[in-house]
């Protein structure tokens, strides 16, 4: 038995999921997740208005705050056209080494980036070490009390341009008050709110999706 529950999750995505497969992936974290052990993945029901706004905003380059264990990365990449990107910050090396392989099994891996640290670091790093000129779509999942200091950040690197979407997770549960008091206020961004429920509970959250007006 896999000594931690990413490594567990892993494991039986190896032994039952079609390598290759993005979808079947997808669908086995979901099965392991709903049936045997709970995982913080954005998961089937808020994964598919997930879905639905990468495919109205067709990005080329996708920024993810908070990898976990590849589930969203996946799941995005899945959906990419031909030459797009996907750079994923994760700050847990334990849970990026996880994400680094579920990525890999999925076969996504030649649109999917693994940047490890804290994204204070690494968001005003992305033009100049890694090549980025703006980001189309940011999915936000890694702490909700950095959602608001890194959508600033994001604005201040000058990563987001005009018609840039952001999509925040759990906006509800745990829930990221000040960030939608942010996006909804400061009267740049257009804001659209999706209820829906917790990854494999029928406790309620929703995604908020803020789409940049330009500075
Ligand atoms: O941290 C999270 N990052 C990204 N997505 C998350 C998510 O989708 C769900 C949860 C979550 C966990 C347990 C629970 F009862 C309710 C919600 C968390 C989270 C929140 C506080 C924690 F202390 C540890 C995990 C995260
Ligand atoms: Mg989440």
């Amino acid at each position: 038995m896999a000594q931690r529950l990413e490594e567990r999750i892993l494991e039986y995505v190896k032994q039952h999921a079609a390598e290759g497969d993005p979808q079947s992936v997808v669908d086995h974290i979901d099965k392991y997740c709903s049936q045997n052990e709970w995982a913080m993945h954005v998961g089937d029901e808020k994964g598919l208005i997930l879905d639905q706004v990468v495919k109205e905003t067709n990005p080329t380059i996708v920024l993810e705050l908070g990898t976990y264990c590849g589930y969203s990365a996946t799941r995005i990449a899945r959906l990419l056209k031909p030459g797009s990107r996907l750079l994923t910050v994760e700050m847990n090396p334990e849970n990026a080494a996880v994400a680094k392989q579920m990525i890999q099994f999925a076969g996504v891996q030649d649109k999917v980036e693994i940047l490890e640290g804290s994204t204070e670091v690494i968001i005003p790093s992305l033009k100049t070490k890694y090549g980025v000129d703006r980001v189309d779509f940011v999915f936000i999942d890694h702490f909700s009390e950095r959602y608001t200091a890194d959508t600033k950040l994001l604005e201040e690197c000058q990563l987001i341009k005009k018609g840039s979407v952001l999509l925040a997770d759990n906006v509800v549960f745990p829930g990221a008050p000040d960030f939608l008091e942010y996006v909804r206020t400061c009267g740049r961004y257009d804001c659209t709110y999706y209820p829906s429920h917790l990854e494999y509970s029928d406790k309620l959250d929703a995604l908020e999706k803020a789409v940049f007006k330009g500075p």
